[in-house]
């Protein structure tokens, strides 16, 4: 399938990379998590499945106006033997606690989508949860039923898998109460994310819905309850934001190119935690800035970057998986290198994380990239802004 460019990037970390499903919890109050944690060296591991269901096709069709035939067709050609470099359910390398990552994914994307960045964060010493959110934003997401009476007179308790997709506005209706409401809805599944990984690190039993072969004892006290953070792309972004101003054990946030749309006033003076954005050069409008500098605040760190020759699309995986000139047309790719780009992003995060969490690592290496400083980065934004400050809505 894809040739030696067209694979999503290896973790540079010391860290091997293990990946596993959870999911617990009947209905769409329960958490569902695909975590990328440091494994221990298992080579007899199989690669991990990066779309593991055809469903996601279909809601990844209807996402992009594609008619569900070819789209179905089309992915399932071009991604359906797609891997990403993280040994599925591997070994969990206990020994040290990890600070934890919860990350949340972009409108039509899923808990898969941005494994190019979990991957590199794990293989640095991170626990990182994908959540995959219940609130229609996803592409595609499904949860268990309980089985009243299987039709087959089988187990009375059987499990059935209820499929949710993206749910599409009519041109009636107000995107922005809309997307304000679905941002509540996904800070509160980061919170439930944080909450269940808690449990597991205090030697909570797992009940575990999927059929996952992962040992998850090991993960008794292996996370380091004071060091957690959250990050997100877009609409994860905002929903970063949302969370970091609902729960102060999120110490720090990392918001990549954030879509602000979903974001009230009032959520700003509650964000008491550092914050780090990291800007594409294609993506982001004068409102858009405006609303991040809303959080600007003297004695708080803000801090934004912009990574030249970069597009919306080179922080999910797909930027990676496109030829150049296929990638440049669909807007998945920019002038720089894919892999470059996210690399800086990974380093600038990390170096941010390292100063915010109180890490003991090497990343304090890549403090200028938050300056600003480094080929193809610039401190702040190149969007022009209107000098007046946005008008009080009337
Ligand atoms: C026409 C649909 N229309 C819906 C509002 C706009 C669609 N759109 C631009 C797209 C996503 C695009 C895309 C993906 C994937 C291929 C593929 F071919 F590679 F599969 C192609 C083309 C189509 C670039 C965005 O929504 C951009 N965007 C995203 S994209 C997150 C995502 C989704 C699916 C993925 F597979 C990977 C990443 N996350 C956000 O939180 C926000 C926005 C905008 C505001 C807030």
């Amino acid at each position: 399938m894809g040739s030696m460019q067209e694979q999503i990037p290896k973790g540079k970390g010391p860290y091997s990379v293990g990946c596993t499903d959870l999911m617990t919890g009947l209905g769409i109050e329960g958490s569902f998590l695909r975590l990328y944690y440091p494994s221990q060296n298992d080579p007899s591991c199989e690669e991990t499945i990066w779309i593991p269901k055809k469903e996601y096709y279909y809601g990844l069709s209807k996402f992009l106006n594609l008619c569900r035939t070819v789209g179905e067709f089309v992915f399932a050609c071009y991604v359906g033997a797609v891997t990403c470099p993280a040994k599925w359910n591997a070994a969990f390398k206990r020994g040290e606690r990890y600070p934890l990552i919860i990350f949340s994914h972009g409108l039509g994307a899923f808990r898969t989508m941005y494994s190019a960045i979990c991957i590199e964060m794990a293989s640095q010493g991170f626990l990182v949860a994908a959540v995959e959110h219940r609130d229609q934003s996803s592409s595609a997401t499904y949860y268990y039923k309980k089985n009243p009476t299987s039709a087959t007179g089988g187990a009375a308790s059987e499990l059935h898998e209820e499929w949710i997709y993206y749910k599409k506005l009519k041109a009636n209706e107000d995107e922005v109460s809309f997307r304000r409401l679905q941002v509540q809805q996904r800070a509160e599944e980061c919170i439930r994310a944080l909450n269940l990984l808690l449990d597991v690190n205090s030697g909570k039993q797992v009940a575990n819905l999927l059929p996952m072969s992962f040992d998850w004892t090991p993960v008794k006290d292996s996370i380091d309850v004071h060091r957690i953070a959250v990050m997100g792309h877009s609409f994860g972004a905002a929903t970063a934001i949302e969370t970091l101003s609902k729960d102060a054990r999120f110490k720090c946030g990392v918001a990549l190119d954030a879509w602000m749309l979903p974001l009230c006033d009032e959520v700003y003076p509650r964000v008491h935690q550092p914050l780090l954005f990291i800007n594409s050069e294609k993506f982001q409008w004068a409102y858009n800035i405006l609303e991040m500098k809303k959080l600007d605040s003297t004695d708080l760190e803000r801090k934004m970057i912009t990574i030249k020759g970069t597009v919306h699309q080179n922080f999910p995986d797909f930027t990676f998986l496109a030829g150049s000139i296929v990638g440049k047309i669909f807007g998945l790719k920019g002038e720089t290198d894919s892999n470059v780009a996210i690399d800086i992003s990974n380093k600038a995060s990390l170096a941010f994380l390292q100063k915010h969490l109180g890490l003991k690592k090497d990343f304090d290496q890549w403090n200028p990239l938050l300056e600003g400083k480094g080929l193809n980065v610039i401190p702040g934004t190149n969007v022009e802004l209107p000098q007046m400050p946005p008008q009080p809505k009337q």
